[in-house]
């Protein structure tokens, strides 16, 4: 079947009617969940993982994202019906294809941006790609990314861009903890394509998939800066959030305070300050800017050391907190709270806890770690102490991560037990607590707030 050149309405029709083919390239946290929403669609799906393990857990129905709500169930009914086959050979499930999807990471930090695995998928669609296709990358990529693969394609296959296969990018707009709801319902589908040939059909198809539409754009490198453009105002205003709260410190001003009085009038839109930023987007699309425009992006340079600071900032205060009762961080018991790198969810990628419990043992503390989504195995896999579970002893309490569990803890409990009751909140979660006025507390943008019992 040609999927090029067909209309919105031919295109959702063949999706719903299940005559449409689709590969989806890397059954992670992304690409699996798009997969079955394809397949629930209607669609015969492909998914091309490089691990055999995934391929065979999936196969046999078995969820490798078992905290990714929706999933199981999806995987199960697509399994069952036998709309999903997952394999490892992304050539044969291309050639088989009306649809191309490639969900596959592309990572970047300080030292540069690593596409190999994208590149690998695009050898292996150029290898298996058939007449009339569509290829789209969802992965979050640099502007221009997508259209400098097209020379690959063409050369490797003998098509034509835009002629007999069709080339596009439409972004991932998803969240971990809630990606079927993200990819069907939350936010408008951005596309851009190489020609309304490869547009009008995707319009159909992602529209059929997603309750909020399309949103339509002029070209491939628009939609890719669409996406970037999103981390980077992000991750800028985070750390404009954070020097902030630097500021409010030598002020005096709770930054919170003034942030949530700022943000009544329609035009200020401050964010967080934190512990850091963590996670697979927001830090990382900045570096795709910064290292493909080095003498341009200097407020986003200044941003990415900025909140790349605050672990080092949590550690601080946390000694200043230790001072205030004459302890050395050398030997402090200390519990840190989180290893995911924001609340709710089990991902420690780029996590801001990383470096700050390495800081604290560079310094001599003895640190445990307490992440509910983690077990006592898992976390020593990462070379860290778990928590005994006992507060007995402990020298202070550093939140990293806003785990909604963390807000169940029982302040005043913890004030009997701990050796001393220092409580540095990266998260500003225990601000309003019962019994916080028990502690030494500290938390980014406040002054350290100290009982008169210590002073
Ligand atoms: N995770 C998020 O929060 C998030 C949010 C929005 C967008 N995204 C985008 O989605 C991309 C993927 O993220 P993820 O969380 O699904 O990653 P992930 O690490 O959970 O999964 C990636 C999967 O792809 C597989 N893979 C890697 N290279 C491959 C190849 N060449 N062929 C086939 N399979 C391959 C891996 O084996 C793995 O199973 C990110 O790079 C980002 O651009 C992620
Ligand atoms: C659709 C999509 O792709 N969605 C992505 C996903 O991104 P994500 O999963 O990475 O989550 P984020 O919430 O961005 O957190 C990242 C890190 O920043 C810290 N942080 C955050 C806010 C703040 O004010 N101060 C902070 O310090 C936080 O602790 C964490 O470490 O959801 C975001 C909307 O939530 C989207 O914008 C983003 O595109």
């Amino acid at each position: 079947m040609v999927l090029l050149g067909k209309s919105r309405n031919e295109a959702s029709n063949l999706l719903l009617n299940g005559e449409l083919t689709v590969s989806v390239f890397g059954l992670g946290k992304m690409g699996l969940p798009l997969a079955l929403v394809f397949a629930s669609k209607g669609a015969k799906v492909y998914g091309v993982d490089l691990n055999e393990n995934v391929v065979e857990m999936v196969n046999r129905g078995e969820n490798p994202i078992s905290f990714e709500p929706g999933v199981g169930e999806l995987l199960e009914k697509a399994v069952k019906e036998k709309r999903l086959t997952a394999v490892t050979d992304g050539a044969l499930a291309s050639s088989k294809s009306d649809l191309i999807v490639l969900l596959v990471p592309v990572y970047a930090n300080a030292k540069g941006i690593r596409m190999e695995l994208m590149e690998k998928a695009i050898d292996e669609v150029s290898n298996g790609i058939r007449k009339g296709a569509i290829v789209v990358t969802e992965t979050t990529l640099p502007p221009g990314t997508t259209e400098s693969f097209i020379p690959k394609i063409e050369n490797v296959s003998g098509f034509k861009a835009g002629i007999d296969f069709g080339i596009a990018h439409a972004p991932e707009r998803t969240m971990s903890g809630r990606v079927i709801k993200d990819i069907t319902e939350s936010y408008p589908k951005i596309i851009g394509a190489i020609n309304e040939a490869t547009l009008e059909p995707l319009i159909g198809i992602y529209s059929a998939i997603n309750k909020k539409g399309v949103v339509p754009v002029s070209s491939i490198r628009v939609a890719e800066a669409v996406k970037v453009f999103e981390g980077v105002y992000r991750d800028v205003n985070i750390a404009l959030a954070n020097e902030l709260a630097l500021i409010s410190e030598r002020l005096g001003i709770n930054v919170n305070e003034a942030i949530d009085s700022a943000n009544t009038q329609p035009y200020s839109h401050i964010h967080r300050p934190g512990a850091g930023v963590g996670g697979h987007c927001i830090g990382v699309y900045t570096w795709f800017l910064i290292h493909s425009f080095p003498e341009l992006s200097k407020i986003m340079k200044i941003a990415r050391e900025t909140n790349d600071s605050m672990p080092l900032h949590i550690v601080e205060l946390t000694v200043k907190a230790l001072n205030l009762v004459r302890k050395p961080v050398n030997g402090a018991r200390i519990i840190v709270f989180g290893l995911s790198y924001r609340g709710g969810i089990k991902e420690t990628i780029n996590s801001p806890s990383f470096p700050l419990i390495n800081e604290f043992l560079k310094w001599g503390a003895n640190v445990e770690v307490y992440d509910p989504y983690f077990s006592n195995e898992e976390i020593m896999s990462y070379g860290f102490k778990p928590f005994n579970g006992n507060f007995e002893g402990a020298d202070a309490v550093v939140v990293v991560t806003d785990h909604p569990q963390f807000k169940e803890v029982d302040l005043r409990d913890l004030k009997d037990k701990m050796a001393t009751p220092i409580i540095i909140d990266g998260r500003y979660i225990y601000a309003t607590a019962k019994g916080i006025e028990n502690f030494i507390y500290a938390s980014p943008g406040i002054q350290i707030r100290c009982p008169k019992s210590f002073q």
